[in-house]
């Protein structure tokens, strides 16, 4: 499917939401920003929930037109939506939840396949119980297989983990990296966890006070130098690695283009994509590959930029390793004794490795 355009613009109670977005017709888009960014009410937007004043696109369809006095009703629109909590019907079993949407679907739509779906989150030995009998983790997962076979072109999750605790987030996020795997459509995901982006999206969109502050591949995006302090937090970049190799004392090798890293033993199969996360504070800079240090992960790299960090007194230097970039967070008075300008060649020392 081709691209999502959507425009909405509309002042409430001292709040503007004035945002442009345009995301890609596969994969994950994420929203995200701090609470009242508007992130939510895009959402609602999109699915036509709430009707903003705007536009909207959804590959070859447009749901939402002003200028023609065009709007989709929220029940034509063929959307999954799935919310913070789970809104299953109590009194039906997780199968007839699952079929409740699936049997609602006009004719000659073709029907997603219950038992295969199920099988994809995990839920087939659950089909015949009750939602109240289940976790809050397996209630979600239910929720994501109805909102899958109401045959969606679009799939919508408005913070789908933010209920759960720690251990059932957990539990629920190897589900979602597998939907991403195996969705053809495109999933829009809501959130205000870093981790949780890190770990899923393809493409990220920064929303603060109603506006579009950043937008684009999650790789580049983390990687920019301009984001206002609600993001500078956690700075640093996200990697899609492959597992490359083992060595025999215990540690994986793991390549990204431009680059290598060693981390302790994965057992994947070589070949196996891997996210890595690696914060900016982690990154410290030498100019000669420094042979006596206890850090393993030394890498070559191009300074590209600097910019003033959050953090008084220091800065951020984007590299880059080949085409892949890197952030390094360090003093203003170590960038000005190593006397770092754009275009030059160093070393960039790796202190740890977060693997999603
Ligand atoms: N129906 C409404 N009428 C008036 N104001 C609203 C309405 N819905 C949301 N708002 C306001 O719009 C702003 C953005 O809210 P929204 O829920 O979209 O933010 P969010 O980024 O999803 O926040 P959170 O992470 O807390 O859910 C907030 O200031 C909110 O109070």
């Amino acid at each position: 499917m081709s691209q999502i355009e959507a425009q909405f613009r509309v002042v409430r109670d001292g709040f503007t939401l004035d945002v442009a977005l345009s995301l890609p017709g596969e994969g994950i888009s994420a929203l995200f920003g701090p609470s009242g960014s508007g992130k939510t009410s895009c959402l609602r937007a999109i699915a036509g929930l709430e009707q903003l004043p705007g536009r909207l696109q959804v590959g070859d369809e447009i749901w939402q037109d002003d200028s023609r006095g065009l709007f989709v009703p929220p029940h034509r629109r063929a959307i999954g939506y799935v919310f913070q909590e789970a809104s299953l019907f109590p009194h039906l079993s997780v199968r007839q939840n699952l079929d409740y949407g699936r049997r609602r679907l006009a004719a000659g739509v073709p029907r997603g396949d219950l038992e295969e779906t199920a099988e994809l989150l995990g839920i087939r030995p659950l089909l015949d119980r009750t939602p109240h009998s289940l976790s809050g983790g397996e209630r979600q997962r239910a929720a994501i297989a109805r909102a899958l076979l109401c045959a969606p072109r679009l799939l919508l999750m408005d913070e789908p983990l933010a209920a759960l605790d720690l251990k059932r987030k957990q539990e629920i996020l190897p589900y979602l990296e597998r939907l991403h795997q195996e969705l053809a459509i495109p999933l829009i995901y809501v959130s205000h966890a870093p981790d949780e982006v890190a770990r899923l999206a393809d493409h990220l969109v920064l929303l603060n006070q109603g506006s579009v502050v950043a937008s684009g591949p999650l790789t580049e995006t983390l990687a920019r130098l301009d984001l206002p302090p609600a993001f500078a937090d956690d700075v640093g970049v996200v990697w899609t690695t492959r597992l490359a190799g083992h060595a025999d004392d215990g540690l994986s090798q793991l390549t990204v283009p431009g680059g290598e890293l060693w981390v302790a033993e994965r057992r994947e199969p070589l070949g196996t994509p891997l996210r890595c996360r690696i914060h900016a504070r982690d990154v410290s800079l030498s100019l000669t590959r420094a042979a006596d240090s206890s850090i393993l992960n030394l890498l070559p790299a191009t300074v590209e930029a600097l910019a003033p960090a959050d953090t008084p007194g220091h800065v951020l230097v984007r590299l880059a390793l080949g085409p892949t970039p890197l952030l390094a967070r360090i003093t203003a008075r170590s960038a000005h004794q190593l006397a770092l300008a754009p275009g030059m060649a160093l070393w960039a020392q790796i202190k740890a490795v977060a693997l999603l």
